[in-house]
């Protein structure tokens, strides 16, 4: 039960999940799927860094869960060919937590901070004058012997994640010299990384069951390689040698993800929007609390799919549901919506 609710979400859920996705990063730019344009930037702004011996500016990557931003982070450390300390918004309380992991830091070196938003203010403060000027100022002592230290920095490269762009403070978002949106992958991109996480754990698919598995995958990398795990489960009780679109299907269905990607919680939502508010307008919260969900994660995880593809819109009133959801979900147009 549990797991099926995960299925989707394109939330990274567990240690052991964490250990195959280390497995099946890519290192280097050259064996990143897709993000083509994010990579041609990147690829001319590392090599001038490496020309001019400087560290790479500052890098901000935005976009929903899943989609690569951790990958990326590491493939640009190892591209610059530094060393790269993870951590995240909320695992640096204060200001001394900062200043240890700056510490630590060598000439060019990465610091990649995962859910950036979710900085305390005070550190986040401590961070403008770091990322500007690689220093930062601390008070040592206490009490009548307290006094400022300013504390110098090697040059490095801050790389902040984070899943809202918007919930980022203008000073801190302006402090980022690259900033990159990642969007969803299209089918064949999502193809191409289902063969490529096939052939890391020896598992033969056919080309319609990989075209299968990229159209059910919410144009999410994490959730291609989540259904294939699944699939090849299937394939194998089976006693088949290959993934088939037959199996694909089957296994998929039995899951309760629909063709266009869809599981039970979107269908919810579509369905509660047409059923008790006539398709809408009806506003995030509201929508959230009649389906049972965290606004966050209505917002975070399930809108910005149906919006991308076209099941939904966002009007000033509130959300409403497309005729292309109604047809999806075979359910009659009302006549006021098709005339629009
Ligand atoms: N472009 C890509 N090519 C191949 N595999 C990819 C690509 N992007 C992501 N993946 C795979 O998808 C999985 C999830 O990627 P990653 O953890 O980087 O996502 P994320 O954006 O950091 O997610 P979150 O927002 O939850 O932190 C990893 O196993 C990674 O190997
Ligand atoms: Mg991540």
């Amino acid at each position: 039960m549990d797991d099926d609710q995960h299925l989707l979400s394109g939330e990274n859920v567990d240690g052991q999940e964490r250990a195959i996705e280390t497995s099946l990063r890519p290192q280097h730019l050259n064996e990143y799927i897709g993000q083509t344009n994010i990579k041609h930037e990147l690829t001319v702004y590392i090599q001038a860094a490496k020309a001019r011996s400087e560290s790479l500016d500052h890098v901000l990557l935005y976009g929903p869960p899943g989609l690569g931003k951790t990958t990326l982070a590491m493939v640009i450390a190892n591209e610059m060919q530094v060393n790269i300390r993870t951590t995240s918004g909320p695992a640096i309380e204060k200001p001394g937590d900062l200043v240890a992991l700056l510490n630590e830091l060598e000439p060019g070196d990465v610091l990649f901070i995962d859910e950036i938003h979710r900085l305390p203010k005070i550190v986040e403060e401590m961070l403008y004058s770091a990322m500007e000027d690689f220093f930062v100022d601390i008070v040592v002592g206490q009490g009548p012997t307290a006094h400022p230290v300013h504390f110098p920095l090697p040059p490095f490269t801050l790389i902040g994640a984070t899943t809202r762009a918007g919930l980022l403070s203008a000073p801190l978002r302006d402090r980022f010299g690259i900033v990159e949106h990642m969007d969803y992958y299209k089918v064949d991109e999502l193809e191409q990384i289902v063969f490529r996480t096939a052939s890391i754990f020896q598992t033969r698919i056919e080309e319609a069951g990989a075209h299968e598995l990229a159209l059910r995958s919410r144009g999410t990398p994490r959730i291609a390689n989540r259904l294939l795990k699944r699939v090849r489960d299937f394939a194998q009780v089976d006693g088949r040698d290959s993934i088939d679109q037959a199996v694909v299907v089957s296994a998929l269905n039995l899951l309760r993800v629909d063709n266009q990607g869809l599981d039970e919680i979107d269908i919810k939502l579509l369905k509660t929007m047409i059923k008790f508010y006539r398709g809408g307008p009806v506003g995030l919260n509201t929508l959230a609390a009649n389906i049972g969900e965290e606004a966050e994660t209505v917002a975070e995880m399930y809108e910005p799919y149906l919006l991308q593809i076209g099941f939904i819109n966002r009007t000033p009133r509130g959300r409403v549901v497309t005729p292309a959801a109604y047809q999806h979900l075979g359910i009659e147009v009302p006549k006021e919506k098709g005339e629009k």
